[in-house]
């Protein structure tokens, strides 16, 4: 039998959060010890060789699969967080969502300047949270590298809002429509 892919450990939950919505859920690959292995050994490897000093993680998802590519490659691991959860000096971005604004914060301290940080979140939809986390990223001083992400949801464009700032954009496997 061939060898599963990332794509076949991610089970679709059809209306939800909202009736239409085809959520893609990651949990049946984090569940799995070789789905789970199998995306974050593809998440890193095109960044393999290249210089990163940290890894930084999008709330939520992005915490377990950035803690991991962190670990493996031996980096520190930066929290992107939802606004009010990080205890110490943080600077702040706003972004829109479907229907308003969020606010996401990191710590001032969490890279320096000059710092090559590598961005890892589970799913890009429209782009708002990962542009959120390059602007934090940069307004620190540090340059963002790339951006990795299990899953692309290519008609919301997120992945051109991304790359027209200048970052790349890496991601394993997408799905057609919403
Ligand atoms: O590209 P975008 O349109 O910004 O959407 C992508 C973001 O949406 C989801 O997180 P969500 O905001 O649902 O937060 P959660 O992980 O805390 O549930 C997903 O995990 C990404 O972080
Ligand atoms: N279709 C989808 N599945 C999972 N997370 C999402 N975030 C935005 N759209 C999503």
């Amino acid at each position: 039998m061939a060898q599963k892919t990332v794509q076949d450990y991610i089970r679709t939950i059809p209306d939800f959060p909202h009736e239409g919505i085809l959520f893609r859920d990651v949990t049946t690959l984090f569940q799995d010890p070789r789905g789970f292995r199998l995306a974050v050994d593809q998440l890193l490897s095109p960044f393999v060789g290249e210089t990163i000093d940290a890894v930084a993680g999008l709330e939520a998802r992005g915490f377990i699969l950035g803690g991991a590519v962190a670990h493996q490659l031996s980096k520190g691991f930066v929290p992107v967080r939802k606004k009010g959860k990080l205890p110490a000096a943080t600077i702040e971005q706003a972004y829109k969502l479907e229907y308003g604004e969020a606010v996401v914060e990191i710590h001032d301290d969490a890279v320096q300047a000059g710092d090559k940080v590598l961005i890892v979140d589970d799913l890009l939809a429209t782009g708002g949270t990962a542009e959120a986390g390059i602007k934090l990223i940069e307004r620190l001083g540090a340059e963002v590298i790339g951006c990795a992400f299990v899953i692309d949801l290519p008609d919301l464009g997120g992945r051109a809002k991304v790359e027209a700032m200048g970052v790349p954009v890496h991601a394993i496997c997408s799905y057609e429509g919403l």
